[in-house]
């Protein structure tokens, strides 16, 4: 059998309630990898599973720190022959981010594929058991070699770009509406009926090995006639590069402009992304000279990993901008 190791961190998979009927208000980060092995033993009729507890919290603690050590600790179990594939249990919250940041920074071309719940372990019809299931399915099979980090979910095997989550609290949150699925679970097995061309895992340019943190990058929503204080704050708190989520199609105040211009003659980059879920920013003839770069079809806070991961190699914006064009 192949050999499968499951490092958990957290989430609703792993959540605690106090009623079998509550699917809100519960603890997530609550039970460790060993219960939740064995609450699912039909994994073992597929792979030799181990796990590993790397955190067990929720995720919107997942902070740059945790981030590191993960994707330090897959290269380094799946540069052992004896090792497979990886899963890793992770809340829903920010899972995309994570995915996103080991399809970026895994030197391997073998399986990781993170997986979460949206029901707590302790509710009726929880989805949790059946996603590890086929997550470890998924991860299993030699046919999940070189497709990059995925989430596998609610039978749906999703890539690390593309995807999002949709519902607070629906079991079929994960989407990506603009490129679909890279395909689905079914009889154990992973079918797939598409694939990413952009660059990932033993692709990747970036490497983590050695870094204790990242490049500050923020983030700042784009809102309709916005002052400046809020980039200005990014600023002054030491973002080495902003992210914007424009309104659409690179659309910001003309406050925020006012301040990005000079700061972009100088050298700093500025990413357009766009808080619209979809489409891509398209820059202008004007927004080129200024000096913006376009973060294309990748969300906000795809795109502050993104820059933060090109930041710890160039800052250079025609490099900058490559790097978008190329992941
Ligand atoms: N469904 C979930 O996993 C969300 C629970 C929690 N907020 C987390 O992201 O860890």
């Amino acid at each position: 059998l192949p050999s499968v190791k499951i490092l958990a961190t957290g989430g609703t998979i792993a959540g605690v309630a106090q009623k079998s009927t509550d699917v809100t208000g519960y603890k997530a980060g609550s039970l460790g990898i060993d219960t939740l092995i064995q609450a699912v033993p039909q994994m073992k009729d597929y792979a030799e599973v181990s796990g590993e507890q790397v955190a067990n919290i929720s995720s919107n603690n997942v902070d740059t720190k945790i981030l590191l050590h993960l994707a330090n600790r897959v290269n380094e179990l799946l540069a052992d022959p004896k090792i497979d594939g990886i899963v890793i249990t992770h809340g829903t919250d920010s899972i995309e981010e994570t995915a996103f940041f080991l399809n970026l920074t895994v030197k391997s071309d073998k399986p990781v594929v993170l997986v979460g719940a949206m029901r707590p372990a302790t509710a009726i019809s929880a989805d949790g058991p059946m996603n590890l299931l086929e997550a470890v399915q998924a991860a299993a099979s030699p046919k999940m070699k070189g497709v990059g980090v995925t989430i596998v979910m609610n039978d749906r095997i999703c890539a690390a770009r593309e995807t999002t989550k949709f519902n607070t609290s629906n079991v079929a949150t994960f989407q990506a509406p603009e490129y679909g699925y890279l395909g689905v679970m079914s009889k154990a097995q992973p079918v797939l009926y598409r694939l990413s061309t952009r660059r990932h895992t033993a692709n990747s340019e970036f490497d983590v090995k050695g870094l204790e943190t990242l490049p500050r990058v923020d983030v700042v929503y784009a809102l309709p006639g916005d002052d400046a204080r809020m980039p200005e704050a990014a600023l002054k708190n030491g973002a080495k590069g902003i992210v914007s989520a424009s309104m659409g199609n690179g659309s910001i105040p003309n406050a925020h402009k006012d301040f990005y211009v000079p700061l972009m003659k100088k050298g700093f980059p500025v990413v357009l992304s766009e808080r619209v879920p979809t489409g891509d920013c398209v820059l202008s003839g004007e927004d080129e000279a200024q000096g913006y770069l376009a973060a294309g079809n990748l969300n906000p806070q795809k795109s502050r990993l993104l820059l933060q991961l090109a930041l710890t190699k160039t800052t250079d914006p025609k490099e900058i901008q490559r790097i978008f064009n190329e992941y």
